[in-house]
């Protein structure tokens, strides 16, 4: 990456900079290649964060089927955390598995779980057999006591199972109906499939691990038996450990992976968060393979405005990948990112791949259930990990006075609104659009993959004007 002017003196935030094209001999934005290069096998540069209210099990194998990976957070106790990694890895590599609620659901209880949104399907579920699926959007009209087993009308056509592994058949199939089937195998409902599901199978490489399984990642706290939970995680299915405290640059850090490194467990390790170079090297020697670079940038966290401490993050990504680069090891840039700019250019920086939390939280597959404001919008709740009601749970467990202790030092908001899309209410529809900016960019930039956009990038500095300037503009002026 260059600047196209001299690099300035001071740090810069994503909002900060602009990427300039360059000439291209890149001919279509489908050839560019998104998979990353730091060994976790991810196919598009995106990890979803490891918080509460962001990284469940359902999201996990939504984002490994596009390539992706998700964190499931240290909160999880280590049976829930096994059972999750257990789920993930029974899903297919291709189809998401339907929201499935028993015949005696409400319309209003499953709405609490599942929006009225086209593409997600809904399995209706008595005893060990689906006897109904529809298409999510069909619940809109329904009277919200009315049982879902007695909504046969809304059952939606079949399609063979057959067809529906052959994506351009099943595309075409549906574009006769109303972009949505059950899939039938053996006389027997077992799934439903959204046209744009069918095509989205045909631009997206799932991360897949040796067994063809979908990937996934966990998070492991840096007290307590770091080893012993690390080693779980991985006898689990675990393909990425993940050491996250908010002050990674400390000795019990680099004790913990050490320790980690030690135990042999053949995973990757990415450690943090640091923004430094010297946070960077010394997490890379202590023996973590990727950095999460980070602090304070993130929606839900209050560290800068508590304490002062963190950096701009398009400048602490750019240094710490710097840094990791010369001792061969990568960087996640973790927080801040609003819009698949930001991811375009944390990537440009010399990323390996972006976090992402709060961006996730709203979306179908986050764990959270579904509110509606007064105007009757629909939203998610998101929490820091460092927040009041976080640190509350985590520590449930402490006598009150220890974990009172433990909430004096709060740094994230506890109670956000996300609000869900209608435009975009699945955690597929963000990867789209964030694939498809940053697929845009690397065009832009000529180049075919990321370590060409890296290598391309061109980055000038912008006034605030200047970024305003970029927005689009949904009312007239
Ligand atoms: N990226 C970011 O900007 C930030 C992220 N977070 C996220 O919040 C979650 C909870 O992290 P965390 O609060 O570290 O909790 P942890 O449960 O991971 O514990 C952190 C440990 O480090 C000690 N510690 C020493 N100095 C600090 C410090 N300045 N901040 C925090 N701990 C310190 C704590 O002791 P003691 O409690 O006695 O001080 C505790 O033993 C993580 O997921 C983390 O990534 C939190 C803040 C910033
Ligand atoms: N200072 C805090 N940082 C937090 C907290 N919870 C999470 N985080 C960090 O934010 C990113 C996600 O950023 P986002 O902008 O995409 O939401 C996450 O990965 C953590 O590093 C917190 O309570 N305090
Ligand atoms: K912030």
């Amino acid at each position: 990456m260059q600047f196209y002017d001299a690099q300035p003196q001071y740090d810069l935030t994503y909002s900060d900079v602009f990427l300039i094209p360059s000439r291209s001999e890149v001919g279509s934005r489908l050839g560019v290649d998104l998979s990353t290069n730091d060994g976790t096998g991810m196919r598009i540069p995106l990890v979803a964060s490891n918080m509460n209210a962001v990284s469940g099990p359902r999201l996990a194998a939504a984002l490994a089927r596009r390539g992706g990976l998700a964190v499931l957070p240290q909160d999880l106790d280590g049976e829930s955390a096994a059972e999750g990694i257990a789920w993930v890895k029974a899903q297919h590599p291709s189809w998401a598995a339907p929201f499935e609620f028993s015949a005696d659901t409400t319309v209003a209880e499953a709405l609490n779980v599942v929006p009225p949104v086209a593409g997600h399907a809904i399995a209706v579920r008595d005893g060990d057999k689906t006897v109904l699926v529809f298409d999510a959007s069909k619940l809109e009209r329904m009277p919200g006591d009315a049982r879902l087993g007695d909504l046969d009308h809304l059952a939606a056509s079949t399609l063979s199972a057959e067809t529906a592994a052959d994506a351009r058949a099943a595309f075409d199939a549906l574009e006769a109906g109303d972009g949505f089937a059950a899939v039938e195998q053996d006389g027997a409902l077992v799934g439903g499939l959204a046209q744009r599901d069918a095509l989205r199978t045909t631009l997206y490489q799932p991360a897949l691990d040796d067994e063809g399984r979908l990937r996934v990642a966990a998070a492991v706290g840096i007290n307590g038996d770091v080893v012993g939970r690390a080693r779980m995680l991985r006898e689990a299915g675990a393909d990425v450990l993940v050491l996250d405290t908010a002050h990674g640059h400390q000795g019990s850090m680099l004790r913990a992976i050490e320790a980690v490194r030690e135990a042999d467990l053949g995973a990757p390790i990415v450690a943090g968060n640091v923004v430094s170079a010297a946070g960077t090297r010394d997490l890379i020697r202590a023996g973590a393979n990727i950095i999460k670079v980070g602090v304070g940038p993130g929606a839900m966290c209050t560290t800068r405005m508590m304490t002062a401490v963190g950096r701009p993050q398009f400048s602490a990504v750019l240094e710490c990948a710097d840094t990791a680069r010369n001792h061969d090891a990568s960087v996640w840039a973790d927080g801040g990112v609003r819009y698949p700019r930001d991811v375009a250019l944390a990537l440009a920086a010399g990323g390996s791949a972006v976090m992402i939390g709060s961006w996730f939280a709203g979306t179908v597959e986050a764990p959270g259930r579904i509110h509606v404001d007064a105007s009757g919008r629909r939203y998610k709740e998101s929490f820091g990990m460092a927040s009041s009601r976080a640190v509350e749970s985590r520590f449930a467990a402490l006598d009150p006075y220890e974990r009172a202790r433990k909430q004096l030092f709060a740094e994230g908001i506890s109670n956000s609104t996300i609000l869900m899309d209608p435009e975009r209410p699945g955690i597929d529809d963000l990867v789209d659009m964030i694939t498809t900016g940053v697929r845009s960019s690397c065009t832009y930039a000529g180049a075919r993959n990321l370590r060409e956009f890296h290598e391309r990038a061109k980055v000038g500095i912008q006034s605030a004007a200047g970024y305003e300037e970029g927005k689009a503009l949904p009312v007239s002026w």
